[in-house]
């Protein structure tokens, strides 16, 4: 056989292996659509969510009791533009939503992102969409709108300040001016009241605009910090959350503290506030940092509804709003996380960590509870995840978004009546999304050095030859959960679908719960030491990557690790602490400087632990281990980030170049936090998967 041919041979037959070691490509697994903003008409059994297609975002109606989709816009440019505060107006007539801004951030959510860069700065704007004849168009630049009882007016953020135009003959102006910076609008259930927080930074109030009156006044105006107002169901009254305002004499800054909180009622005519409750004052009763926080909302039949850590475990509580005595809802080890009051208002909705299969504490499943009886009951379950419930309008059907290990998520219709589910959109999948090549991840769980159960999820495609190289994920926030299929969350669908390639390349992939993460208890969650106060979450990083020496699977000489934001911090802590056994990682948008979180002493009085504060949060982080950092790095972060400074990776790299240490990076220009354009996504996800293969699978 002649050269040429025996050449031509060999080439189709690493061809075809490769394409067995590979079955589909980083844009393939990458272009999962993700649908957000789930909401449901009150008058009419509609459902409307906003789809991000590669990029594409747009909005999607669907009606019972057949519910076929249908896309009613036509955003057809992959811009970054993120669609928000999607809502019916009460008359089901119109659909209102924001275009622009990043609403993910830590600071800055309301300001237009630009990675397109478009030559003008795209702007934050409120659109309308006319469901009579489809009609799409923007009225005006602003956030956060809310559409009065009548469905008339819309009244929204612009400046910080109050603004209003008519649904029917947008004239925008301001409705009245105000000193500090307002949010959490609400209408009164009459539609002449409007009720808003107006924050002025040492405190914050809860105030009415008097719309007839053109009048405002301050509801049991302190010196604290006022937030989550809600309307009784008559309109009478307004429930709040009530917190110190101010800053305290310096506290210790390595002990944990109890964080006060309080829920108040107020007067509408009076304006007379009084405490209807206070939190106990220890660890577990510190106001939630879950989603939603307290979750306040004003129940039918009187009652006050909050959720409360003070058990062990976010669960839900009902009191009444005058004779207080609350009682507990919700009761077992686990989280309820969404809540979503009934529009009759006399049950809850929830999404909880529990069911009956053993591992559904790494799933999520829906829930409902009635208030005044209590009886609680898991609607969903299965290996499936459930989230971001909301009821239809006549009763029967419930609408969320689902999941599993191998399907991403979809919008999904549950019916009240049969219990039925069904997933409807599923051909929004691209034709090309590899669902049959999706590998079902096992529950994992090991133990940390100082004994805690570390629960993770691992990612394995069968067969191959000798032993195989291994990557561990590590999730940011740090108050997460990864769960046991596609994530409820669009950042971390992305690494769930960046760890399905990795596996599908032949890696064993390990997805690490570690402490600090939700859904496993409070003192889990809240664990002391943690951070810039000692990093021992690192513990339970390093033993998941020992845990992946440990299986006899894998090639303990070829571990990598990558992570984004808080997981990237404990990649850079995990590279520079323990080269020799993580030996190459991908630090996406880290945290690595943290003395800076330490409120520098003012005048003469510094907290008593200052010194002893300052030497450990240097030691906590990677700034403090750059001699033993051996192993090749990717540093990757967007420089529009509004979660984490850029600032965190530029001052990195500057003291790798300074010791002259080897280092790579992807910057991405005018992006955020959230890779808000797909491109950006794609070229993010090929670069890490690409840096790991070159060092880990050459
Ligand atoms: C709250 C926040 O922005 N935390 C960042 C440090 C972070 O981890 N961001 C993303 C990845 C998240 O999960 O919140």
């Amino acid at each position: 056989m002649d050269m040429k041919k025996v050449k031509l041979s060999i080439f189709i037959f690493l061809l075809g292996f490769n394409l067995f070691a590979q079955s589909f490509t980083m844009e393939q697994v990458t272009s999962f659509p993700f649908p957000s903003e789930l909401t449901a008409s009150n008058s009419k059994d509609w459902i409307a969510w906003a789809m991000n297609e590669k990029g594409l975002r747009n909005i999607y109606l669907a009606q019972a009791p057949h519910f076929d989709t249908k896309k009613v816009t036509n955003f057809s440019v992959d811009d970054g533009q993120e669609i928000s505060s999607l809502q019916f107006t009460p008359d089901g007539n119109n659909l209102i939503f924001v275009r622009g801004g990043e609403h993910g951030s830590n600071w800055d959510w309301n300001v237009g992102i630009n990675p397109s860069q478009s030559t003008f700065m795209p702007k934050v704007e409120i659109w309308k969409l006319a469901l009579v004849n489809g009609k799409v168009e923007m009225i005006t630049e602003g956030d956060e709108p809310i559409v009065s009882p009548d469905s008339k007016t819309v009244a929204y953020i612009k400046n910080r300040q109050v603004w209003t135009f008519d649904l029917n003959d947008p004239k925008p102006a301001q409705l009245f001016e105000i000193k500090g910076s307002v949010a959490n609008l609400s209408w009164s259930p009459s539609g002449d009241l409007l009720l808003f927080i107006v924050n002025r930074g040492t405190h914050s109030m809860v105030a009415v605009f008097d719309l007839r009156e053109k009048s405002l006044r301050y509801l049991s105006p302190s010196f604290s910090r006022d937030t989550s107002p809600r309307w009784s169901p008559d309109g009478r009254k307004v429930t709040f959350i009530r917190r110190p305002g101010g800053k305290p004499e310096p506290q210790p800054i390595l002990e944990q503290r109890h964080n006060p909180w309080e829920i108040w009622t107020a007067d509408i005519q009076t304006t007379e506030g009084k405490m209807r409750w206070k939190a106990p004052e220890t660890l577990r009763g510190s106001i939630s940092t879950t989603h939603g926080g307290a979750n306040l909302h004003w129940a039918a039949d009187n009652q006050l509804i909050y959720l409360s850590y003070e058990d062990g475990w976010p669960h839900l509580y009902a009191m009444d709003a005058e004779a207080g005595l609350s009682r507990q809802l919700t009761k077992g080890n686990f989280m309820v996380e969404h809540v979503l009051l009934t529009p009759d208002k006399k049950s809850l909705l929830f999404t909880a960590n529990t069911g009956p299969l053993k591992d559904d504490i790494d799933r999520r499943h829906i829930g409902r509870v009635d208030i005044l009886s209590g009886k609680m009951d898991i609607w969903s379950q299965g290996e499936s995840i459930e989230t971001n419930p909301v009821i239809l309008s006549g009763n029967q059907f419930l609408a969320c978004i689902s999941s599993n290990s191998k399907r991403p998520m979809l919008p999904t219709i549950l019916s009240l009546e049969t219990g039925q589910m069904k997933v409807i959109g599923e051909s929004i999948l691209p034709p090309d999304f590899p669902l049959e090549q999706m590998l079902t991840p096992k529950q994992v769980i090991f133990k940390s050095p100082d004994g805690l159960n570390i629960h993770a999820q691992i990612f394995e495609k069968e067969g191959g030859e000798g032993k195989k190289p291994a990557v561990l994920f590590v999730h940011g926030g740090p108050q997460r959960q990864m769960l046991l299929g596609w994530h409820y969350g669009d950042y971390y669908s992305n690494t769930y679908a960046i760890n399905q390639y990795l596996a599908n390349m032949g890696f064993v992939v390990l997805s690490v719960n570690f402490r600090l993460g939700i859904g496993y208890g409070h003192e889990f969650h809240k664990p002391e030491r943690t951070y810039w106060q000692g990093a021992e979450e690192y513990l339970d990083v390093k033993a998941a990557g020992e845990y992946l020496a440990s299986l006899p699977q894998v090639d303990d000489q070829r571990i990598g690790i990558y992570g984004g934001s808080y997981g990237g911090y404990l990649t850079a802590l995990a590279l520079a602490k323990d080269s020799g056994l993580f030996k190459v990682g991908v630090d996406i948008h880290g945290v690595h400087e943290l003395s800076s979180r330490l409120e520098m002493p003012e005048g003469f009085e510094k907290a008593p632990d200052f010194e002893k504060a300052q030497k450990t949060a240097f030691y906590s982080s990677p700034l403090a281990y750059l001699d033993t950092w051996t192993s090749p790095v990717l540093f990757i972060h967007g420089d529009d980030d509004r979660n984490v400074q850029v600032s965190q990776t530029v001052d990195l790299i500057r003291r790798f170049e300074e010791r002259k240490m080897p280092f790579e990076y992807l910057i991405i220009p005018d992006d955020s936090h959230h890779w808000m354009k797909y491109a950006n996504l794609v070229k993010v996800n090929t670069a890490t998967v690409d840096f790991l293969q070159k060092h880990l699978k050459p």
